[in-house]
């Protein structure tokens, strides 16, 4: 048996991982998840590891899917960086081992699959969440899961139109310029969100920058950022009056400062409603409160390979 293992970079990873394999694989995997207390799917919460010096943290996300022979690990790196630097925020690199013998299979680039499969899973949030008539998309950041989260809203849905927001506006108007359809930038937050139906927050900011009293009642919200249990994006009156929706109750306690600090109760799981254990309450406002997880990634890196596979 051949120990080498296939070394795979962002470019690669980019063009293997598509929405459309990757969508259904991730409604399984959460929808399995969220039934716990099966040996089919282990996933601790992720260890983190403070680089206060320099702004940033480590995080160490194993999963364990023996039924799919899935062995794997990311490290990822975040960092606060000034608006506009040119090294990214977001740094990852996914390992897949032989669940048997231990040794790695793979070593990949996790940078385009934390952006794809982020955006993703947030996507699978509006499928159940949004309101049934949703014509505004608004997106506040300009990284690289705005990016993501553009492209993959965009591609599912139809909006009639879409807003993006960021600190310095020159860097929404150059966010804009790469790419195809036609999007508004906004001078504030409030302006971006008014009114908007899909409102996706994907900033690294450490206080709340969307506020309960400009959310159209009945938006759904897609929270990407604000990972560490004293950062925020969403303020209190938005966390407690919407429906609150998790990737996993225990990253929440343990790291969404949104949920912490501001009491909110959580309702369900985002897997939960995929496997029927609760209702996606459509018709109020809700928050999705995403934190990433070590299965997410697995699965996409899973995919990946086979893909190279079939191509070799
Ligand atoms: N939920 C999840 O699974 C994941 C969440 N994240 C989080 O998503 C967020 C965005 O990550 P990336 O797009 O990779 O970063 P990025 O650096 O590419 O983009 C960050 C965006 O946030 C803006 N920003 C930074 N500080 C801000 C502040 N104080 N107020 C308002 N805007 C601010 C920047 O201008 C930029 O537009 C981060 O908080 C990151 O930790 C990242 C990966 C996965
Ligand atoms: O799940 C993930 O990869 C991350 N969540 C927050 C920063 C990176």
């Amino acid at each position: 048996m051949s120990e080498s293992a296939v070394s795979l970079n962002k470019h690669e990873v980019e063009r293997l991982l598509t929405y459309d394999d990757l969508i259904p694989r991730l409604e399984s995997v959460m929808g399995k998840f969220s039934k716990r207390g099966s040996s089919e799917i282990i996933q601790p919460v992720r260890s983190v590891v403070l680089i206060q010096q320099h702004s940033g943290f480590l995080g160490v996300m194993p999963a364990y899917l023996p039924a799919e022979g899935i062995l794997c690990t990311k490290m990822v790196t975040f960092y606060q960086r000034e608006e506009g630097s040119s090294v990214p925020s977001t740094r990852a690199t996914v390992l897949l081992f032989h669940p048997e013998h231990g040794h790695v299979t793979a070593i990949m680039d996790g940078e385009a699959i934390t952006a794809k499969r982020t955006a993703a899973v947030s996507a699978i949030s509006a499928k159940l969440f949004k309101p049934a008539l949703s014509e505004v998309l608004c997106i506040l950041g300009s990284g690289q899961q705005a990016r993501s989260h553009y492209d993959v809203f965009t591609k599912l849905f139809k909006f009639k139109e879409v807003r993006v927001w960021s600190r310095r506006k020159e860097m929404a108007q150059r966010f804009v310029t790469d790419l195809q359809g036609p999007v508004t930038v906004c001078s504030s937050v409030k302006e971006a969100v008014i009114g908007a139906d899909v409102i996706v927050t994907a900033t690294g900011a450490s206080q709340p920058i969307l506020f309960g009293e400009w959310v159209k009642p009945g938006a759904h919200i897609a929270a990407v950022g604000a990972c560490r249990p004293d950062w925020r994006e969403l303020d209190d009156v938005l966390m407690r009056e919407a429906v609150v929706y998790v990737d996993c109750r225990e990253g929440a306690t343990a790291e969404s400062g949104d949920i912490i600090l501001s009491g909110a109760e959580v309702f369900s799981e985002l897997g939960e409603v995929i496997n029927g254990s609760f209702p996606a309450q459509r018709e109020k406002t809700t928050v999705f409160k995403s934190l990433g997880m070590g299965i997410q990634d697995a699965v996409s890196a899973k995919l990946v390979l086979e893909k190279w596979n079939s191509e070799h």
